[in-house]
């Protein structure tokens, strides 16, 4: 019995060595790319503070009123970087929901800008923002209109209205 008990604590012996101090610092210490990382996958939200921030090149004076049109008259909200803008549109069938979807993508396709779009059974959430040159630009605009005009077009409803998991049609 004590020559099996001294088997298993030669067995147990090497995890009880003491660490240095210096060496747990450098194990508990978090990696350069930490706070990197954690910028990168900030979330997009909608904000109401932050400012339109326009690209390279974009004339922000001729832009800015366009701009606050779509933000206080139609629905749209900046991201809290001020650099895209979003927009969730209802619909009372999935099929209308799709057909809205559809309709932006030809539009997006024929003038090669495309928006970043998430379809749900009864909504349609765009995002526009420009990567080339990075910010808002005419096209953004230009194409949060087109979404508002196809959207009246494919009869799209308060939010209220829109179609829900276990609704009827
Ligand atoms: C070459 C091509 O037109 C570009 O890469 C386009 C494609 N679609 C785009 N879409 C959006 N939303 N922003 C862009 O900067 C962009 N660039």
């Amino acid at each position: 019995m004590y020559v099996r008990a001294m088997k298993c604590l030669s067995v147990i012996r090497p995890c009880t060595r003491i660490i240095p101090s210096s060496h747990i610092t450098r194990l508990t210490s978090r990696p350069a790319f930490w706070n990197r990382s954690v910028i990168l996958h900030q979330p997009r939200m909608a904000s109401s503070t932050a400012e339109p921030r326009f690209a390279e090149g974009e004339d922000a004076a001729q832009l800015g009123p366009d701009m606050q049109s779509l933000l206080q008259q139609q629905g749209w909200a900046l991201d809290a970087d001020g650099m895209g803008i979003t927009k969730t549109f209802h619909f009372k069938t999935y099929f209308k929901a799709v057909s809205f979807l559809n309709l932006i993508a030809s539009e997006s396709a024929a003038k090669r800008h495309h928006p970043t779009m998430t379809v749900r059974i009864g909504s349609v959430d765009v995002h526009w923002t420009t990567h080339h040159p990075r910010g808002l630009t005419q096209k953004d605009i230009t194409l949060a209109r087109h979404c508002d005009q196809g959207a009246t077009l494919m009869g799209a409803v308060e939010a209220g209205d829109g179609m829900k998991c276990g609704s009827k049609p």
